[in-house]
């Protein structure tokens, strides 16, 4: 591969199931260029319930040998749709970078699993295709999550921003990451992103998400379900960690049934844990950011954005204001991290992932032609 800088798209199925997100950028593996050109595919009700029912998979089945074909060709879509938008040709791009779903993922015991297939991918864009990138961190001990911190940090270089500094995306799993003095970066996922949220609108009302907060606004937060929630082990454990999407769904879920909550109060019961959960994190942190910025769908949510910048105490804004593109900040990462990959860059660091030592990853599937 040669040096300089490559046109890369990068594209992301996150946790909260919503679609798949696709994202065109330029880069070196270092520095990056953004585009303004994403696009957003929703996943079909029926897809998403299939894609659900994958969760917790330990090891490859039948069944999701089909739902990974099926999600795969939903990124072939994307990127067709990305190349229309940005007007480019499959031609000039040198490589994308698929995430896929992650179903499963306990880097205790070793297992982290991204299911798609990026071979179909690679053969229907005719783009080579990086992926399986979180394998050999979890291999080398690390958590394998989160990985968007030296995105994080490449795009913040760039701003003139004050330091330290914080990065939040709010998914289906909320993570931060701290960017201090001489590049120095901590990692973690902070607990139950929108994730909790979502499952209680979709049994609720059918619709799995509360918009701009709404919800939650109407309603009044318990505070017992918030001082209970707080007892969970993982908010004392140090950092790096991460966590799998469903990893609290039990505890919390049985909180607000024993509280007998009506649907706006227990939006904002769910809503105010999510922020507890970050707030907690702080005591984490090197030293307290200047200013919060925040990523991911949830920085839509009002209600989660306000109490954060009650309870923060310091400004919390969307990464929107650093002309950033929140929708697309991780879509474009498995961009930038596919390019590291074949610059044979680290992914990941002992401050993100806890990992012994700077860990390149991700497998590289090249088009039939070029195989
Ligand atoms: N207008 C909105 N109001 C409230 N919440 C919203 C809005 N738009 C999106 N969301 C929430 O954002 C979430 C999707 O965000 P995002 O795409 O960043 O998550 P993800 O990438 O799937 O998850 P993760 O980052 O954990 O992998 C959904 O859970 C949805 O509830
Ligand atoms: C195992 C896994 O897929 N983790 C996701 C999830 O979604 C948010 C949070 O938990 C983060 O740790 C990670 O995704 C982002 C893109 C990351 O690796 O940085």
């Amino acid at each position: 591969m040669t040096q300089g800088w490559i046109k890369a798209i990068g594209m992301m199925s996150g946790t909260s199931l919503d679609g798949v997100d696709a994202a065109l950028i330029e880069t070196d593996g270092i520095n990056v260029r953004r585009s303004d050109h994403s696009v957003f595919v929703p996943y079909t009700p029926q897809l998403r319930e299939r894609m659900r029912a994958c969760f917790g998979n330990r090891t490859a089945t039948n069944t999701e040998h089909v739902v990974a074909d099926d999600l795969t060709q939903v990124h072939v879509g994307a990127v067709n749709m990305l190349l229309a938008k940005a007007q480019v040709a499959a031609s000039d791009i040198g490589v994308i970078g698929f995430h896929g779903q992650t179903v499963f993922h306990e880097p205790g015991a070793g297992i982290t699993r991204q299911i798609g297939t990026p071979e179909m991918l690679a053969e229907q864009t005719g783009i080579p295709v990086v992926a399986d990138f979180r394998l050999a961190d979890v291999a080398a001990g690390g958590e394998g999550a989160p990985l968007v911190p030296v995105y994080h940090a490449a795009l913040m270089k760039s701003t003139g921003i004050d330091i330290p500094v914080a990065v939040l995306n709010i998914g289906g799993v909320s993570n931060v990451t701290w960017i201090g003095p001489d590049d120095e970066l901590l990692a973690f996922d902070c607990g139950p992103g929108n994730a909790r949220l979502d499952d209680w609108m979709l049994r609720h009302t059918g619709n799995p998400v509360d918009l701009n907060g709404a919800t939650a606004s109407s309603g009044h937060p318990d505070p017992m379900v918030e001082v209970k929630f707080l007892e969970d082990p993982y908010f004392d454990r140090v950092p790096p960690k991460s966590l799998d999407r469903d990893d609290m769904a039990a505890r919390i879920d049985g909180l607000v049934v024993e509280a007998a909550l009506d649907v706006a109060d227990g939006a904002a019961t769910l809503a105010q844990c999510t922020v507890a959960a970050i707030v907690a994190g702080v005591n984490h942190l090197p030293a307290a950011p200047l200013q919060w910025f925040v990523c991911g769908g949830g920085r839509h949510n009002q209600y989660l954005m306000e109490h954060l910048n009650r309870r923060l105490g310091v400004p919390v804004r969307s990464v929107d204001d650093l002309d950033w593109d929140g929708d697309a900040v991780e879509a474009e990462c498995f961009g930038y991290l596919a390019v590291r990959h074949l610059r044979n860059l680290p992914l990941s660091f002992p401050g993100t992932t806890g990992v012994p030592h700077p860990c390149p990853g991700g497998r590289l599937y090249h088009t039939k032609k070029a195989a």
